[in-house]
């Protein structure tokens, strides 16, 4: 049997309030420069040419602000804006039922990580197609230490298994579909989309990625973001 051509949708979730951020405006629209987080995020994908489409998940209440940055922007693989839910699990089980059904396989991306890069995505991509689920991630530099309610240490894991994880996080479109319903029938949260993966005891694989793809989530990393976007113009500038 012929194995079916990959055809890949990105689902970008955006659809949380940036608690940790603590602005009026949540911090996916903030302006890195002139364009807001979630656009230059959004820019990472559109890019690429082996990106069918991109399903944008958001808060009810900016779906037509949305709307009309895939316009303005010329985003035009963003195919579907629709409304998130309470939770990001939630959210993302969205995106996913709202691609086209023609996509096999899938990547979920949150939409304050922009400084992603293609070389990161493409890695990601190429450890899915072989094992079925694949994970950005960077081995951590600090050592972890496991604190009870006290404050009290309880546990030095060794760092040599441990890993910070990121996005994108990549799977066949049928393996997180069904890693999904599940968490959901089981009433199951995780913070991230291998966490529904592992517990129906699948292997999902770490692709490494890098320190500067950063999820933008508290109010110190705004100036580190717009220095990583002045260096990335200047790395452009020194190859055109
Ligand atoms: N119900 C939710 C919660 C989160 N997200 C998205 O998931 C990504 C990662 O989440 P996080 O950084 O935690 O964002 P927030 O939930 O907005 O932040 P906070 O936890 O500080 O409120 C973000 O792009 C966020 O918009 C989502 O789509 N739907
Ligand atoms: C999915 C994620 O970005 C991986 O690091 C992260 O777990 C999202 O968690 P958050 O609690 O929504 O910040």
């Amino acid at each position: 049997m012929e194995a079916a051509v990959a055809k890949w949708g990105v689902v970008v979730v955006a659809a949380g309030r940036g608690t940790r951020m603590g602005t009026a405006e949540s911090k996916q629209y903030l302006l890195l420069r002139d364009k807001p987080i979630l656009v230059h995020t959004l820019e990472r994908f559109q890019a690429m040419d082996d990106i069918a489409e991109v399903a944008l998940i958001v808060g009810r209440q900016d779906v037509d602000r949305c709307r009309e940055f895939v316009t303005e922007y010329g985003l035009h693989k963003v195919k579907q804006v629709s409304a998130g839910g309470s939770e990001r699990q939630h959210s993302v089980h969205l995106g996913l039922a709202a691609l086209s059904d023609s996509v096999n396989w899938v990547m979920v991306h949150d939409g304050v990580r922009p400084f992603v890069t293609e070389h990161a995505v493409r890695s990601c991509m190429h450890k899915a197609l072989q094992t079925e689920a694949a994970v950005l991630a960077v081995p951590v530099k600090d050592t972890i230490k496991q604190v009870n309610e006290t404050g009290a240490i309880t546990a030095t894991p060794d760092r040599r298994s441990l890993w910070a994880i990121q996005t994108p996080q990549a799977f066949r479109r049928s393996l997180l579909q069904q890693a999904l319903d599940q968490a959901a029938a089981d009433q199951f949260l995780g913070t991230d989309d291998a966490m529904a993966v592992e517990r129906l005891g699948v292997t999902v694989s770490v692709a490494e990625g890098d320190y500067t793809n950063i999820k933008i989530t508290t109010p110190e990393d705004l100036p580190y973001a717009e220095f990583l976007l002045a260096s990335r113009e200047r790395e452009r500038g020194s190859k055109s």
